[in-house]
């Protein structure tokens, strides 16, 4: 989950140009009722009685779609899993690890580097960025120098983060081998013919070709892949060592969501990655972590806090007007010449700055409109699909969370909607409980105490799913005020699609229960 602090650099910034109110109450009508019913579309066609005339009754339900000019000329350009080559406001983060990795391009080890920075504020894609550039230059003045990416979201263990990258080491050794092989055939054939070539070789006969290349195959022979599960952690340590150590190399291990590394498995592997430069012989290891979680490095020993920070990165939010700039350089390849109209980036760029300035954020705004406006069959994006595509990203994030929470914090937050949808007002801990507790025995879901109902309370209010606020009672003490902050229908849709929920099947008595109590 992103943390959307008040940090006084986060203000949200809104562009000069006061027409751009973010507000979504008055989204036009007419960009509503310009959407097409798909249902009409395929029935009428459809529906023709004549089963002959099937190629007629198919045409009709791409055709509409299709009609009208097309909005993007290039939608990938949109998508996040497009790597930009130029990167607009990032100059200076850009250079900074430029400045500290261009030390690997003489053969030393670079600093390990920190880079922090609120969700898309372009980190990964910054990093990325130097790294092809690194991995390209090494390659122009033929300095062995390989940059390894890995995100600790999706690989989180030591174990696993060991053996990807041995892996990815044995392979590129395994390859080095057999193009060095290749040659040493090569010319082993060409000196059998004429010995002369031997010249200029380290080779002074045949037979000491053949060697080099039976002892290269044995190398080779030695690799074993590691399994992504079953062998001891030292094991796993060793071959990765190996792998890495087996010829003159400086290697930047790239270490991206760093912070669920560390949440999920402690600081081991930092402490054992940190602490190997000591014992290589022929290569060096450097760390680049990627975090968006600034307080992190407070779970790690002081060791691998020092040695892991030499060097830190701080990417700043973006604002509304940097904004602009990114969604400008990409709207200017995505979209057809004068699809959109003037008002839609500075809107996207404002809606997004509010949000920690998330370009991430900015470009799905910006694309969704373009779905938005596609669908309605105009050829022009209007301010109108900004604002729809804004209140369909909100509500796809907010069905994700409620989709995904816990059942108790599903039951804990039913019971608000319950008790909302009664007209119940300043709605208090007691009273959500009471409902909770007969919701627990409707479905047979143990019931919790009321204070661990109120942590799922506060949780539910850290995801920005509910309002809750401590009102003081004078000398009846303090309660907390709940309120939901999403829309009502639509969540409890959500969580009626739980299977546990759904079952619930007339909720009326537990409403009234809470009068009882
Ligand atoms: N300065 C920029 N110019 C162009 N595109 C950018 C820029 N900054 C970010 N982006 C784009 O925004 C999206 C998010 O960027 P990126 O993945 O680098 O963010 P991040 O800071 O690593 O976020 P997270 O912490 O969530 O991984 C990507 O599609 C990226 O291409």
């Amino acid at each position: 989950m992103t943390d959307s602090s008040d940090d006084p650099d986060t203000e949200p910034e809104t562009p000069e140009d006061d027409s751009y109110d973010l507000s979504t109450d008055e989204q036009s009508d007419e960009t509503r009722s310009r959407t097409p019913d798909l249902d009409d579309v395929v029935l009428d066609n459809l529906d023709t009685g004549d089963s002959d005339d099937s190629d007629e009754a198919s045409r009709g339900l791409f055709d509409d779609l299709l009609e009208g000019e097309p909005i993007f000329e290039n939608k990938e350009v949109l998508r996040p899993s497009y790597t930009p080559h130029k990167l607009p406001h990032r100059e200076e983060q850009i250079n900074n690890m430029a400045t500290i990795l261009v030390t690997a391009l003489r053969g030393d080890t670079p600093s390990n580097i920190l880079i922090y920075g609120k969700t898309g504020t372009g980190k990964t894609a910054s990093a990325k960025f130097v790294s092809e550039e690194l991995e390209t230059t090494s390659q122009k003045y033929e300095v062995p120098c390989e940059v390894e990416y890995i995100n600790c979201e999706v690989t989180d263990t030591q174990y696993r983060v060991l053996a990807q990258l041995a892996n990815k080491f044995i392979n590129k050794n395994v390859e080095v081998i057999d193009d060095q092989i290749g040659e040493l055939e090569d010319l082993a054939s060409r000196a059998r013919e004429d010995d002369a070539v031997l010249g200029d070789a380290a080779f002074g006969s045949v037979d000491a070709i053949e060697d080099e290349i039976d002892s290269l195959t044995a190398d080779k022979a030695e690799f074993e892949e590691v399994p992504m599960t079953g062998w001891p952690t030292d094991r796993v340590y060793s071959s990765f060592f190996e792998a890495v150590d087996y010829h003159e190399r400086v290697v930047v291990i790239m270490l991206d969501e760093i912070d669920k590394l560390v949440e999920k498995s402690g600081d081991d592997t930092l402490y054992n990655l940190s602490r190997m430069n000591s014992e290589l012989d022929n290569s060096r290891v450097s760390i680049m972590g990627i975090s968006n979680d600034l307080k992190f490095t407070d779970f790690l020993d002081p060791r691998v806090k020092s040695s892991l920070g030499e060097e830190e990165i701080v990417f700043p939010p973006y604002d509304a007007n940097q904004l602009r700039d990114i969604l400008q350089a990409r709207a200017d390849v995505a979209f057809k010449g004068d699809a959109l109209s003037e008002d839609v980036i500075p809107l996207c760029a404002a809606f997004a700055a509010q949000e920690h300035g998330d370009a991430r954020r900015a470009l799905d705004l910006l694309r969704t409109a373009g779905e938005l406006a596609e669908r309605d069959q105009t050829d022009h994006v209007e301010e109108g699909h900004v604002r729809q595509a804004q209140e369909k990203i909100e509500l796809d994030r907010v069905v994700e969370v409620v989709r995904t929470l816990p059942t108790q914090s599903k039951i804990v937050l039913f019971a608000i909607i319950l008790l909302e949808k009664n007209g119940v007002r300043n709605i208090n801990t007691g009273e959500v409980f009471n409902i909770y507790k007969n919701l627990c025995e409707e479905i047979d879901a143990d019931v919790l105490t009321q204070r661990r109902v109120t942590d799922l309370i506060s949780e539910l209010d850290m995801l920005g799913i509910v309002n809750a606020v401590v009102v003081s009672k004078g000398r009846y003490g303090r309660t907390k005020e709940i309120s939901l902050s999403v829309p009502t229908e639509e969540t409890e849709a959500v969580l009626l699609s739980d299977s546990r929920l759904g079952d619930i099947d007339d909720v009326q008595p537990f409403v009234q229960a809470r009068f009882d109590n």
